[in-house]
């Protein structure tokens, strides 16, 4: 495996963690380079990088770069700041999964060789890992696209909400995978992106990529999806997913909901696309998901312009819940699941 990896989301050159800013995108493409945890974690919560596979790339370069921070020091010491850099990263978002899912193995590389080895050694495993984690991402996603491709019909219009492409995984995407993944088949696919307010992923993130990748793309504000649905422009929504519990509740962008009852009401299928990393059998149904509440100026200002004034009262879910009844298919790498989550789900990890 290379030593390296570099796509649009994320570059580690061995040493260094270098991604995105996409809080800037598109207007500004600018870098941030992280030498150590602390920067990582302060990345993930601030949303240079974002999107559930990305966080958790992220956080096992994070565990890879503390390991290098700490391996001159003796092993007791080592495994107390490496617990402590686990608990900071963990801390920066609650909603995603992946990140705690890519904590857990990286903490598992520590905990079966810290006997057997030296530092230099564990640090070595543990960036091993990390990039192990990132360039499965991509395999994953490949196959996911592939898998879900066969949903969609030559001609087809698909409405995404958020951004669930190449910025929020290492590469590819996975509700923009399965886009990509059917137009490499031949069938011609355009897009409807809903512009995701407060943090505007869909207008900023989700066109940006698209375009790039000239695949045609129309932007519309949040509150027209009902009535460009109603008007039969939308034969899909497919979207991606932070949390999908045992029973197959979903947990994703704040507004999935909305969307997910208007497909409902329309005939148009509902689908989801995450790979197991995002399935969450341990949280038995969306309502013990935990959403995260962001800063309330997200909301007061639009991007960089201010609205409304600082003392206006604000609620800022970043996630909501869409019930397991709205969705029509979940995709995975291991294949399509329609219905019966709660029976079929677990089979996908045999
Ligand atoms: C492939 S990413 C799927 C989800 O992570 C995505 O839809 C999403 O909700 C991202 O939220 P964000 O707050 O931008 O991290």
């Amino acid at each position: 495996m290379n030593e390296h990896i570099k796509t649009k989301t994320m570059e580690w050159n061995g040493d260094e963690l270098i991604l995105i800013d996409q809080r800037y995108l598109p207007l500004e493409e600018t870098y941030v380079t992280c030498k150590n945890h602390i920067e990582v974690a302060d990345s993930i919560r601030d949303m240079v990088v974002r999107g559930a596979p990305a966080i958790g790339a992220t956080a096992g370069f994070g565990m890879a770069i503390a390991s290098s921070e700490f391996e001159s020091l003796d092993k007791k010491t080592y495994v107390e700041k490496m617990k402590k850099a686990e608990e900071l990263l963990a801390s920066t978002r609650p909603t995603a999964v992946n990140l705690f899912w890519a904590l857990k193995r990286m903490s598992k590389i520590i905990d079966e060789n810290i006997e057997k080895t030296n530092l230099n050694e564990l640090t070595r495993l543990l960036k091993k890992e990390a990039l192990e984690i990132a360039y499965d991402d991509i395999k994953i996603n490949r196959k996911m696209g592939q898998n879900g491709a066969k949903l969609l019909k030559n001609g087809d219009t698909v409405l995404t909400h958020c951004n669930a492409g190449a910025l929020a995984t290492v590469d590819y995407g996975t509700a923009l995978g399965v886009i990509r993944a059917a137009i490499e088949d031949g069938k011609k696919i355009s897009v409807y992106a809903d512009e995701t307010r407060p943090y505007l992923q869909g207008a900023r993130l989700t066109v940006w990529e698209l375009v790039q990748d000239g695949i045609e793309t129309t932007l519309i504000s949040d509150n027209m999806a009902g009535w460009v649905m109603k008007q039969g422009k939308i034969n899909a929504v497919i979207v991606g997913a932070d949390r999908i519990a045992a029973n197959g509740d979903v947990a994703n962008k704040i507004g999935t909901y909305s969307v997910a009852i208007l497909a409902k009401k329309h005939g148009i299928p509902f689908y989801v696309a995450a790979p197991l990393s995002t399935i969450d059998l341990e949280t038995p149904t969306g309502e013990e998901i935990p959403i995260e509440e962001r800063n309330r100026n997200e909301v007061r200002y639009c991007h960089k312009s201010q609205l409304v004034d600082d003392s206006i009262n604000v609620y800022n879910p970043a996630f909501d819940v869409t019930p397991n009844d709205l969705v029509t298919a979940i995709i995975t790498e291991k294949g399509v699941v329609k219905d019966n989550y709660k029976t079929e789900l677990p089979k996908l990890f045999e």
